[in-house]
């Protein structure tokens, strides 16, 4: 059995204020013994929220990290600093920061790896775009995807990551996946890693992302191969990303 998880990405949303509300009211609906739930935070927030979720079953995490170490990267947060600021997780490649901010599938490795040196979970986001879907190029634009991550990282490295499939046309339209579309490629991915590992492919989280809402989220998580949820405009609300954590 895996250990599910459900994540929220509030993305670039709220204020000091808002975000120090929206952690203690997700803290207040959970219970000492739930685990599996975190939430990506904006960079400049992951130190406030912190300050409310520790020694809570609420894990932090952050939205993006530096593909690189340290030193002249003016904008970029290193994953020692994340680490410094008590996340657990790190989003890389999002679809967002593929396509409005060109990050590279080698830069994407390159982020994964610079996470796990520090001890913080990468979560690596895939996902495929309508026009890439509606040209059967579904497969092919994840195995690009992933392979870029095992190619630098190795396979190993994926014992200690989560994977999100996130297919882009789904993302903040309020058009879901089907269960069964979900499921297909969940299933693929996790196919395409026992190629390599099967211990690694029976264990590793695979997320689903994309207009997740309260009314989806049961039959989504009730499919084999989707052990979660990486949650966008939806865990904006604590109500309703506590009732999509309760779904799993
Ligand atoms: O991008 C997402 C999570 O990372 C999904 O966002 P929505 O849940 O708003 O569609």
């Amino acid at each position: 059995m895996r250990q599910s998880l459900v994540m929220g990405n509030w993305k670039m949303n709220g204020s000091r204020a808002e975000s120090l509300a929206l952690a203690q009211s997700i803290v207040a609906g959970l219970e000492s013994g739930d685990q599996g739930v975190a939430v990506c935070v904006p960079f400049v927030y992951l130190s406030d929220v912190r300050s409310v979720i520790e020694s809570t079953p609420l894990a932090l995490g952050a939205q993006n990290v530096a593909d690189q170490e340290k030193g002249a990267y003016t904008g970029e947060v290193s994953a020692a600093m994340l680490k410094d600021c008590g996340c657990t997780y790190a989003l890389v490649g999002h679809s967002e920061r593929r396509s409005y901010y060109g990050d590279s599938d080698q830069s994407v490795a390159a982020r994964f790896c610079q996470a796990q040196k520090q001890g913080i979970i990468p979560v690596l986001c895939v996902g495929e775009t309508l026009e890439e879907r509606e040209q059967d190029k579904t497969f092919a634009v994840i195995d690009k995807q992933l392979d870029a991550v095992i190619d630098m990282a190795g396979i190993d490295a994926l014992a200690n990551s989560v994977i999100a499939y996130e297919p882009v046309w789904a993302i903040g339209t309020g058009k879901t996946a089907s269960d069964d579309q979900a499921q297909e490629v969940h299933k693929y991915i996790r196919q395409r890693i026992a190629e390599k590992s099967q211990e690694i492919a029976d264990k590793i989280q695979i997320l689903y992302g994309g207009s997740v809402k309260p009314d989806n989220a049961k039959a989504l998580f009730a499919m084999p191969d989707i052990d979660g949820g990486l949650i966008g405009g939806a865990s904006l609300d604590a109500d309703s990303f506590l009732s999509i954590y309760r779904s799993i």
